[in-house]
């Protein structure tokens, strides 16, 4: 099986033309080839095939096997990946996810790819929709939770995918690979969730680290950073567009006026192979 390895700011992925390869069993394959001892190693496995809706559809894959609605940071590979491999000619390219539709847009500067700026369409803001247990109809901003004896006040977005998000005063002293599956498996969220703690610098710059649901920690999360843009202004910190400082570099994120999220960064091709297995 030929694929295809990128990143986003250092959140990985492996791209797999769907329309070349017979895939039987995604949640294995994508355990399998996303294991850093075993396989190849990434974050997630993303499936790119021939769209009905949209240009192309994109099928994602954390690396536990669990499918995604979502990914931001594997939106600006694939947009990238189709272009660069003749699949279009077009630079601003619609992608079919279990979301909704996607549009990320190329951007050359003299005949060079200078960013990928996707709209990444609404934030989702109620208890329904992130989906969280309580009144359906609630938002939830600052909300105080009880994990490991300790009180997090979380604020949840979708992005087509659940976000909590929790403002500290400095994400370097959060130990995230213990509070991070806690809040993921929370009873609150039915789906699990994504969790982001945030750190503000200005009211144009946050610095943010991500334990991602279904990866673990992960350099960067183009759906968190939009998250947590939104929970940012939400909650008063924030402008409506700021840097989002990752793990892995910077996204560039803006809440329009049209509700949509815009996030722009980079997506970089590193190796191509052929799985053996
Ligand atoms: N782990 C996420 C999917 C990948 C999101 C992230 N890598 C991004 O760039 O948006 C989830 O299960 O919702």
């Amino acid at each position: 099986m030929e694929f295809s390895k990128w990143h986003g700011l250092g959140n990985d992925f492996i791209l797999v033309n769907g329309s070349k390869e017979t895939i039987s069993n995604y949640q294995q394959l994508a355990t399998q080839l996303c294991n850093r001892h075993f396989g190849v190693g990434a974050d997630g496995l993303v499936i790119v095939s021939p769209g009905d809706s949209a240009d192309f559809n994109m099928r994602i894959f954390n690396s536990d096997g669990s499918e995604a609605d979502m990914c931001g940071n594997a939106t600006r590979c694939v947009a990238r990946y189709v272009y660069e491999n003749g699949m279009t000619d077009k630079t601003t390219i619609t992608l079919s996810t279990l979301a909704g539709i996607i549009t990320p847009e190329l951007l050359f500067r003299d005949a060079v790819l200078e960013t990928v700026k996707v709209d990444m369409g609404e934030p989702r803001l109620t208890r329904k929709k992130i989906p969280m247990t309580g009144n359906p109809d609630e938002q939830v901003i600052n909300i105080p939770i009880t994990v490991n004896n300790s009180v997090y006040n979380v604020t949840a977005v979708s992005m087509g995918n659940p976000h909590c998000i929790i403002f500290v005063d400095d994400v370097e002293s959060i130990n995230l690979t213990v509070i991070g599956p806690l809040l993921e498996t929370h009873s609150f969220f039915p789906r699990k969730t994504n969790v982001e703690f945030v750190q503000v610098i200005d009211r144009n710059t946050v610095r943010m680290r991500v334990w991602e649901r279904g990866a673990g920690i992960t350099q960067a999360c183009g759906t968190g950073a939009c998250a947590t843009l939104v929970a940012s202004v939400l909650n008063g910190h924030t402008e409506r567009q700021a840097v989002i400082k990752l793990d892995g570099g910077d996204l560039y994120v803006e809440w329009g006026a049209d509700n949509h999220l815009s996030m722009s960064g980079p997506a970089v091709e590193v190796f191509r192979g052929k799985f053996l297995l």
